[in-house]
């Protein structure tokens, strides 16, 4: 316990040491630069807020400070962080790295680490930006052409980069995945800078992680009593994958209460989507929906034990919900997220009626129902019981009229997920995925189609992108602030760890590293 103590009081002085280097006048822009990014990328950012926040203002006002300058490098880390952070930063910053009207200058090609910048930036282009789509294939192009990089850390973080951008990781990973890769000789800042940086971020994780673990503990004992493999026999049993989906929408420990929730209902509802999809019949899902939806235990006296176990849950989960909203003075909420629940379940309960009438749903069809059963209107609505400051009454309203950047998250989840999971449906009943109605509907081959979805889940990030710079350029709409946008932010990052290749959840032990990496191992910290 004393070790531990000493860590903390560590934690505390080195985190005044490092905000002293974030509100430092006079370093060069190139330096804070770098420094801000170094923070995020270790996790670490979220201590200095508004630190970082007040840095990126002023600097989005001395934009002549780069816009003189041919330093690639500099201008697109400038770009991005500004562009994150809802800030405006305009693409034409680009054009002077363009031979005339024509592609980008060939002498870029060998700046591997101007390249992988510009790279990165171009992941926060909003519709309708060529130079940026431009830009994408030309960096990319020279990235992954086997270029004589020298130093490993740099060819280890191209090969990183082009598998996932740094606007697709999760902040947590991100974390572990650069503390442990950390590179003193590569940061400009001092040695000793440096040092205090990496030492800062180590403790921090761990810290961090032993508040995680203890949260996961508590979840994994309620889990435990519920017995899934005996009450639930055809369910997916994935109470730490549920955990680390909840992780990913926010780690921070201000959330503790909405992880430990969030989790529960995660966990609840991926019996529920099991339930839906193949156990039930539709005959037996009907009254199920309509006990939830009227709250009425009688309508499931005649189904199934597991059944009526699963609408217990759900009535537990939803009172907790309930009186977590109600005590931190927002009891409006429990409205709107009821309402989603029952819309969710009636999608799903549409999905069950075409499986056993084996219907096939033209493409809009599926698309309108199939976006529902992301679920992600019911989880941003719960997501926001953690984040009392910025969502108001206004925030549940907006979030109730189906935003672009909300959409822009179900669409990223719902072709992501049935793009790497239709196969292994169809062989068992199952609704028609967004592949096969696509196939349906155009004749094209299942290949092209899948090409085809991948560049709509392009153009959904950057719808995401273009609301992050709606909020500024429209200060009256309260709704879209950072800690509510990050949330469908987060949610789409999920879904690109998780069904990127392959379907992660359904095969667990592809997230098993991940789980281990950031709920189980600590940094080293060494001597
Ligand atoms: C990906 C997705 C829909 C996530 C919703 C969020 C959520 C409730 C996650 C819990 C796990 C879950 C049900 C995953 C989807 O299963 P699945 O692949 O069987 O989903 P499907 O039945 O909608 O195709």
């Amino acid at each position: 316990m004393g070790g531990l103590l000493t860590f903390e009081v560590e934690h505390e002085e080195l985190k005044e040491t490092v905000r002293k280097m974030v509100t430092t006048a006079g370093s060069a822009v190139d330096q804070k630069l770098r420094l801000i990014d170094a923070l995020q990328h270790l996790g670490v950012s979220y201590h200095f807020e508004s630190e970082i926040e007040d840095e990126l203002l002023n600097m989005s006002s001395t934009t002549d400070l780069l816009s003189d300058s041919n330093d690639l490098n500099s201008i697109a880390i400038w770009f991005r962080l500004l562009r994150q952070q809802g800030l405006h930063a305009s693409a034409d910053i680009f054009g002077k790295f363009k031979e005339g009207e024509g592609n980008f200058k060939v002498s870029l090609a060998s700046d591997v680490p101007s390249l992988l910048s510009l790279y990165e930036a171009c992941f926060l282009a909003i519709p309708g930006e060529d130079i940026l789509d431009q830009a994408l294939a030309f960096a990319t192009q020279h990235l992954g052409s086997g270029n004589k990089i020298m130093n490993p850390n740099l060819v280890e973080e191209v090969r990183f980069a082009l598998l996932r951008p740094i606007r697709k990781r999760l902040p947590r990973l991100e974390a572990r995945r650069y503390i442990d890769t950390f590179n003193m000789d590569d940061h400009q800042s001092s040695k000793e800078n440096s040092a205090s940086l990496l030492r800062f971020a180590q403790l921090d994780f761990n810290i961090v992680q032993r508040l995680h673990q203890e949260e996961l503990r508590e979840i994994q004992q309620w889990w435990v009593d519920l017995d899934v493999a005996t009450n639930f026999k055809y369910a997916r049993d994935r109470i730490a994958e549920c955990y680390l989906w909840v992780m990913g929408m926010y780690f921070e420990p201000k959330y503790s209460q909405g992880r430990r929730l969030l989790t529960k209902l995660i966990a609840v509802m991926s019996l529920g989507d099991d339930t839906y999809d193949n156990y039930a019949t539709y005959e037996e899902l009907v009254p199920f929906t309509e006990a939830i939806e009227r709250w009425d235990i009688n309508l499931v006296s005649n189904l199934p034990e597991c059944m009526q176990r699963l609408y217990a849950l759900y009535r537990d989960s939803f009172d907790e919900i309930e009186e977590a909203f109600a005590a931190d003075g927002r009891p409006f909420a429990i409205v709107y997220a009821k309402k989603a629940l029952d819309t969710l379940l009636k999608a799903y309960l549409m999905e069950a009626k075409w499986r056993d009438e084996g219907y096939r749903p033209k493409l809009e069809e599926c698309m309108q129902v199939s976006l529902v059963t992301t679920c992600f209107t019911f989880l941003t609505i719960v997501s926001f019981l953690a984040v009392p400051e910025a969502a108001t009454e206004d925030t549940f309203h907006w979030i109730s009229t189906d935003p672009t950047v909300l959409v822009a998250s179900k669409t990223v989840c719902r072709l992501m997920n049935d793009i790497v999971s239709h196969k292994f449906e169809q062989e068992r009943k199952h609704v028609p995925s967004a592949v096969e109605c696509y196939v349906d509907k155009t004749g094209l081959s299942e290949e092209k189609v899948v090409e085809l979805l991948n560049e709509e889940v392009a153009k959904a990030w950057k719808d995401i992108n273009e609301e992050y710079l709606m909020m500024n350029r429209q200060p009256n709409v309260v709704a879209a602030k950072p800690p509510i946008l990050d949330r469908m932010l987060n949610l789409a990052r999920v879904i690109d760890l998780i069904y990127k290749e392959d379907d992660g959840y359904r095969n667990s032990h592809l997230l098993k590293h991940y789980v281990v990496s950031v709920l189980q191992e600590p940094v080293s910290l060494g001597v």
